[in-house]
């Protein structure tokens, strides 16, 4: 197939190359001017405009937008559309909310655009692994981009599928996201539960690697976690800071919308704010409480 790979990323470029050495033809457009020149370095035919990667593709069209969820996702878009016509499919496969997909599919509708909403997983290692694709849209769409997912995909009939009418892709990757979550965070404090038991003189790269031949924690988060040990046994030069993009926050309140409860979600989000924390404002006045009430010392800073 043709196609349209708008944002050329960490993301993008290698899906786009995927793409590439799965024999499709890969139009390559990125606003960055460095992030073109590598991705025509790496052998993508790259141009420099939206309307010029629409002009290079026959019809009906489909573009593929791999950039920042939220407000660039709608202002791509904005630039984008008027370049299309009626059956010309834009597949929007980061990590955007749930509802702007839905929001963004009937207003494409509207001018007989498909919209397809493409939950993807795999990172940095899915150009050699493939990607996991958890896909929402009307099915005659998806269809129509079926060659493509199956090429992105680890095999072409595993790895991914039409899950859902628009907005269930997104939703589907948004609650993948909240799992991840939820095991990185138990993984985490197991192994920091282990790295605490001096007198054991575990090797927490040993353990790892043992637990992942059979074991029933095995996972590919544990073969990472595994690979960063071996590497860093102490983590040296790593701050205890963790970042977050949005997902666990949209997992946790549409459980709290739903009535789920969902505290493993929950607390592993919490634990990487308090993350942030260098110096708690919570912590220094828990402290003071148990002065007041109790006269119990507190440690000065
Ligand atoms: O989608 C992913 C993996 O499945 C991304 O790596 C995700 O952006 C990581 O999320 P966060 O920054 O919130 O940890």
């Amino acid at each position: 197939m043709d196609i349209a790979m708008i944002g050329l990323g960490r993301m993008g470029a290698n899906m786009a190359q995927r793409l590439h050495r799965g024999g499709h033809r890969v139009v390559g457009y990125d606003p960055g001017e460095g992030a073109r020149q590598r991705a025509a370095e790496a052998g993508l035919e790259v141009v420099d405009s939206l309307a010029a990667a629409v002009a290079a593709l026959p019809v009906p069209r489909v573009v593929w937008l791999m950039v920042p969820a939220g407000e660039t996702v709608d202002q791509t878009l904005g630039q984008l559309t008027p370049h299309l016509a009626e059956g010309d499919i834009v597949i929007d496969g980061g990590n955007s909310n749930y509802q702007d997909s839905i929001r963004r599919a009937k207003a494409l509708a509207e001018d007989d655009l498909g919209y397809v909403d493409c939950g993807t997983s795999g990172g940095v290692w899915g150009l050699q692994e493939g990607y996991s694709l958890m896909v929402g849209g009307e099915a005659s769409v998806v269809e129509q981009i079926a060659p493509l997912l199956r090429t992105l995909a680890p095999a072409e009939d595993r790895g991914w599928g039409r899950v859902g009418p628009s907005g269930a892709g997104h939703f589907t990757k948004m609650v993948h996201n909240g799992i991840e979550y939820g095991m990185m965070q138990a993984y985490a404090e197991g192994f920091a539960l282990m790295e605490r038991k001096q007198e054991m003189e575990l090797d927490l790269a040993q353990v790892a690697e043992v637990w992942r031949h059979g074991s029933v924690v095995r996972s590919w988060l544990l073969d990472l976690s595994t690979e960063a040990l071996k590497r860093n046994p102490s983590l040296d030069g790593i701050a205890p800071y963790v970042e977050d993009s949005g997902e666990g926050r949209w997992t946790v309140a549409e459980a709290i919308a739903l009535d789920v409860p969902a505290p493993v979600i929950t607390l592993s989000l919490l634990e990487r704010l308090r993350s942030r924390e260098s110096n708690s404002f919570t912590d220094r006045l828990l402290s003071a409480m148990r002065n007041e009430f109790g006269g119990h010392a507190i440690k000065k800073s």
